[in-house]
């Protein structure tokens, strides 16, 4: 995917390239530097493009893997004149996550200013000020805390039951699954539902068109990593990368929130916090706000929140599916929790996650060796020393949380499935496993980690709960293919999993009766 971008781009690229010779020689910055301190090593460069070459492989972390293991756990790459700072070991995330967590607070600059996808308006890519720190409070106390969460918890239930009943309809037409696009609808579903509310979605059919848009923008999003790299060099020639396709999106986007909008001004339930539009519109209203949001910010955070959470939940599932296939006797010792905590006679449900340990060991097992976001991309607002090495100001950070959760300094066994490295039976056993929840990173970490967490937890918990406690799994051959991919930030399987469900007898009281 990464190649098939770059490609596209190649052209353009090898068209500036003189034009930009001339520039970086006649208006080349001296580097910044301090005494006594060196920059971090860094392996050869080409002329002009410097690194470039090195992030265009399909498996960008697996590059840093191997530049890592000769030059060590910090490197500094150079994108045309872009400096970039690699960390690839846990010790080093660590120094990094705390010593310099307000000085990394920023995921980079808006792509294109007006835009709804990566604009100046986008939470996603605020800056570390006014607006991200009422919108952060926001997201923790009236959405995504986990006394917020409940307030949603029966519309995230009907779409379970009918995760279930879809899956369980496959059975029935002996076919087989293709996990990832099962795995989307639900996520997809659940958070349109719970920042659009059940209303929208029975009465307008709105909901539907959202899935639509959302999808197709799913391949813009996967295309931000290289616009985020080469925005600022391009730029510099009046060229914006994807600005079509971004504007294009954004603006149907932004004709249907405006509608979806005006539906929830019309019914004035906006004061009871119903949905997550309802939340922003109260805030909307409030004149005696911290900040004052505007409708750009509400359709701007509907639009963060929606490509943060539903593609990277669902590549959760599936990974963390495919290595419970993979792995028999995992299989069977969560049948047994669910069986003995759940029964046989209901659906497992999002309030029983607590009373299943060795769940949420999986679940995180599964997030440590197949992080969603294998990269974490920040920038150093001010110049510092990491590691020894020192950092000029205005450096793009990647932290490879894909190596630092596979760190053997770290990690037992870093590239084995062992849920049980989660689970504690003595005090000494909780204290190393809160130490090595500093360097587990698969939601980032520091001010600017992910604001989903706990509900991304609910989400692949309660779904591999579904598929454990009401199917067996067949596959085509004795091991799923766990060769990875990687489109834009996200890890993806090479060979999306597909498997036969075969239907548990069980019997089942349903919530809901029509699920499907
Ligand atoms: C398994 C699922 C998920 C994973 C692996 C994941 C991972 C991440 C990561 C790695 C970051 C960047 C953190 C950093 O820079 O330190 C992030 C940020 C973010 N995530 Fe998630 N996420 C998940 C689910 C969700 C969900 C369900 C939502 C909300 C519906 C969400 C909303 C966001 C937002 C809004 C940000 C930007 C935070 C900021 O800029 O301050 N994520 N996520």
């Amino acid at each position: 995917m990464a190649i098939v971008d770059f490609q596209n781009c190649f052209i353009l690229i090898m068209l500036c390239f003189v034009s930009f010779l001339c520039y970086s020689l006649l208006f080349k910055k001296p580097k910044e530097s301090r005494a006594g301190f060196d920059p971090p090593p860094s392996p050869p460069s080409l002329p002009i493009i410097g690194h470039l070459h090195l992030l265009l492989s399909s498996l960008p972390h697996k590059s840093f893997r191997k530049l890592s293991s000769k030059y060590g756990p910090i490197l500094s790459l150079r994108i045309f004149n872009v400096p970039v700072v690699v960390i690839s070991s846990a010790s080093l995330a660590h120094e990094i996550f705390t010593t310099h967590d307000l000085n990394i607070s920023s995921h980079g600059h808006p792509a294109i200013d007006e835009s709804l996808f990566f604009g100046s308006f986008s939470f996603l890519l605020a800056p570390y000020g006014d607006y991200w720190k009422f919108t952060k409070k926001l997201l923790v106390t009236k959405l995504l805390g986990p006394q917020s969460l409940d307030r949603l918890r029966s519309a995230r239930s009907d779409e379970l039951e009918r995760f279930q009943a879809n899956l369980l309809d496959k059975v029935i037409k002996n076919e087989t699954v293709e996990i990832a696009k099962e795995a989307i609808k639900l996520t997809n579903n659940s958070i349109c539902r719970m920042i659009m509310g059940s209303s929208c979605v029975e009465e307008n059919g709105e909901a539907e068109r959202v899935r639509e848009l959302v999808n197709d923008s799913f391949s813009l999003f996967k295309k931000y990593f290289m616009a985020q790299l080469l925005r600022k060099p391009l730029q510099k020639f009046g060229i914006s990368l994807f600005r079509k396709e971004l504007m294009s999106h954004s603006s149907k986007f932004g004709e249907l929130l405006e509608r979806i909008i005006a539906q929830h001004e019309e019914k004035l339930d906006y004061r009871d916090g119903a949905d997550m539009i309802d939340v922003f519109l109260a805030a909307y209203r409030d004149e005696n706000a911290e900040y004052r949001i505007t409708r750009h910010h509400i359709k701007s955070l509907f639009v963060d929140l929606i490509l943060g959470g539903t593609d990277t939940s669902a590549q959760a599932m599936e990974w963390t599916m495919a290595e419970i296939v993979n792995n028999s006797n995992v299989f069977d010792r969560l049948r047994g929790e669910i069986d003995s905590v759940v029964g046989k006679s209901r659906l497992i449900q999002e309030t029983d996650l607590p009373n299943l340990p060795y769940l949420q060991a999986v679940v995180k097992e599964g997030l440590r060796l197949h992080p969603p976001s294998p990269l974490l991309l920040r920038k150093f607002i001010q110049g510092c020393n990491v590691g020894g090495f020192y950092i000029p100001k205005n450096t793009t950070l990647l932290v490879t949380g894909y190596d630092v959760m596979r760190d053997h300094d770290s990690w037992e066994d870093p590239d084995e499935f062992k849920p049980e490295r989660f689970l504690a039976s003595s005090t000494r056993e909780e204290e190393e496993i809160k130490e090595k929840t500093l360097k587990y990173l698969p939601f980032g970490s520091g001010r600017r980690s992910c604001p989903g967490v706990n509900l991304a937890y609910i989400f692949v918990g309660t779904a591999i709960g579904v598929m454990v406690q009401c199917f067996d799994w067949r596959i085509n051959g004795d091991k799923v293919n766990m060769e990875e991919s990687v489109a834009g930030l996200t890890l993806n399987m090479a060979h999306p999993l597909r498997c036969t469900p075969v239907a548990r007898n069980l019997n089942l009281n349903f919530k809901s009766a029509d699920v499907i």
